[in-house]
């Protein structure tokens, strides 16, 4: 075992696998696909995060609270009446049913937003053209991988949402599909990392309305390609983008595919969309 320097403490690299599996709004938003979801994830032997987003329940939300829900490339628009419903539907009613569940099926998950612990620390996001409120950056340092692994260490099941801080006292709005690829790329230099984004799809498809045509493999060419052709737009984009950065940057392997399929990986077989670095 090798030690490694850590800005902010030494720790033991463990290279153990570890599977950081990101589940998506539309999924959280249907009782019975998350419940059957959360079990899967149970059944998947050996350390495991769990990110979760719940953008379409927030969106719902402010609806009726009479706030229109404004998103520009793929990121919420987070103005302070709109800080306090993700934080309240993000941190409270998601994170803690969400946790609740995996309770139920022998999980010990502990839920976190990225102020908990310090786990996850970002900058909010300059003004420049756009306002985008209270919208948390990472950089490289944002995430304390090594109290993770202590977490870790000591039998839990990490859970984050959406929100982090500042370390000034202010909440802020990260996307949840951000978070999943900087852990997986902080706690690459600590484990063998797979990142997994589950959605309500069977992967990256060339025909968005045929689940048939599910593209198995992109690399970076295609991924440019596919784009060009306009196959990939709205969601899969800043998803692909944030894919990429975590496999060029020492992630073993990314898969994007439905969360129905979770149960393959306790198979040893794959499924969905399987990023290629040939860079
Ligand atoms: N080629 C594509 N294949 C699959 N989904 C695509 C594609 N292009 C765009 N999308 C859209 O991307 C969405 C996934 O992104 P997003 O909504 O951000 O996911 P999540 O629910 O995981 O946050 C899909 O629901 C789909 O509408
Ligand atoms: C800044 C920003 O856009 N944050 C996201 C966080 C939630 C999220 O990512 O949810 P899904 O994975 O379900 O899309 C948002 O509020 O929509």
């Amino acid at each position: 075992m090798d030690k490694i320097n850590n800005d902010r403490q030494d720790i033991i690299e463990d290279k153990s696998d570890l599977y950081i599996i990101k589940i998506g709004g539309n999924v959280i938003d249907n009782s019975e696909n998350l419940h059957n979801f959360l079990k899967d994830f149970t059944a998947l032997k050996g350390y495991k995060i769990l990110v979760h987003g719940g953008g379409k329940v927030a969106t719902q939300l402010s609806e009726t609270l009479g706030i229109e829900a404004k998103m520009v490339d793929g990121r919420r628009i987070t103005d302070i009446e709109t800080l306090r419903i993700v934080t309240m539907v993000y941190g409270g009613l998601i994170n803690k049913n969400i946790v609740a569940q995996l309770q139920q099926f022998g999980t010990n998950a502990i839920g976190l937003t990225g102020a908990d612990g310090n786990f996850i620390r970002t900058k909010k996001r300059p003004v420049t053209t756009i306002d985008y409120g209270f919208v948390g950056d990472m950089d490289e340092r944002s995430i304390d991988a090594a109290n993770i692994k202590r977490l870790m260490d000591a039998g839990f099941t990490p859970a984050f949402c959406a929100i982090t801080h500042n370390g000034e006292g202010q909440l802020l709005n990260t996307n949840a599909d951000t978070i999943a690829s900087a852990l997986a790329v902080a706690l690459s230099k600590l484990y063998n990392t797979t990142l997994i984004y589950c959605f309500e799809k069977q992967g990256v498809l060339k025909d968005i309305n045929d689940e048939s045509s599910l593209i198995e493999e992109i690399d970076p060419k295609r991924y440019e390609e596919l784009k060009e052709q306009q196959i990939i737009h709205s969601g899969m984009l800043p998803k692909l983008d944030n894919a990429f950065t975590a496999i060029a940057c020492g992630v073993k392997a990314v898969i994007i595919g439905h969360a129905e399929k979770l149960g393959h990986l306790t198979e040893n077989k794959t499924f969905g969309t399987r990023l290629i670095n040939n860079a």
